[in-house]
């Protein structure tokens, strides 16, 4: 597969914390338009990766590629503005605010206009922030929540509360979306749903996912490739079926109970 087939990759990336190897010369090559699964009982050193994609840690060793393009070492914000979102693992609303400000809050990244065009009301601004309540109507539409607009989003159940974190990431126009455990606290349904939206919002939004989460059915049910990691190295990699059948995979994880 030619390089800018795979929009992310991890080459031979190391991470110390002192004397802890968290991440031990890990490659994955994420395919673009693939829902790519993380997996690894607690510790194994999931989020780290995630906190190196998105520049909230450098490296110790080793490199991270968005599109080809070294990121590791450039600040968030500088990422994000190259088309990386993710979640967290405890969710990060705005709980006060409504389902539509709390989008509306994550499009202001693609606003340009300066503060003299705020002030002036000018039709750059006026015509920016049109296209970005615009931009949230549609997106409510695709995510399945603009009968919730009004709503608080700490008056929301859990599962849409999730759904509306996820929302708010689109809400950035990423490229490459990653969800840190979105379906944490969920029970069987709720977790189906999940599966289901996730699938469609590859397919709407045009993004890639790389979903870490502790639920097999989730990962099972919609992710193309699954990376196992254990003690901050790489055990496994493949498809579902390889995965759920690779003997190292079920005695470090599948077989424990979690
Ligand atoms: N900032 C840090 N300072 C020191 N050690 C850290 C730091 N961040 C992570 N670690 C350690 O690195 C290892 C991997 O942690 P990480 O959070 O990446 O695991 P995880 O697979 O995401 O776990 P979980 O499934 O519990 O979220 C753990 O031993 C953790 O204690």
């Amino acid at each position: 597969m030619a390089q800018q087939e795979y929009i992310l990759q991890l080459q031979n990336v190391v991470k110390r914390f002192g004397g802890i190897t968290a991440s031990n010369d890990i490659t994955i090559n994420v395919p673009r338009g693939s829902i790519y699964g993380i997996i690894g009982p607690n510790g194994a050193g999931k989020t780290t990766l995630f906190n190196m994609i998105t520049g909230v840690y450098d490296t110790t060793e080793g490199k991270v590629l968005f599109e080809g393009q070294q990121v590791n070492g450039l600040p968030t914000h500088v990422i994000a503005a190259r088309g990386i979102a993710r979640t967290f693992q405890n969710i990060r609303l705005f709980g006060d605010l409504s389902v539509y400000d709390n989008l509306l809050t994550a499009c202001q990244k693609n606003i340009t206009y300066g503060l003299l065009d705020g002030i002036l009301r000018t039709e750059k601004c006026r015509s920016q922030e049109r296209e970005s309540r615009e931009f949230c109507d549609r997106l409510l539409e695709e995510v399945g929540l603009s009968d919730q607009r009004q709503q608080r989003a700490n008056n929301l159940p859990y599962g849409m509360q999730r759904r509306l974190e996820i929302a708010r990431a689109l809400a950035t126009r990423p490229k490459l979306i990653l969800l840190d455990e979105p379906a944490a606290g969920m029970n069987e349904e709720e977790s189906d749903k999940l599966s289901e939206f996730i699938r469609e919002i590859r397919e709407k939004k045009d993004v890639t996912v790389v979903i870490i989460d502790h639920h097999m059915d989730v990962i099972m049910a919609i992710c193309d490739q699954i990376s196992v990691l254990n003690f901050g190295t790489l055990l496994a990699e493949g498809k579902p079926d390889e995965i759920q059948n690779n003997p190292e995979v079920i005695s470090a994880y599948l077989g424990v109970d979690e």
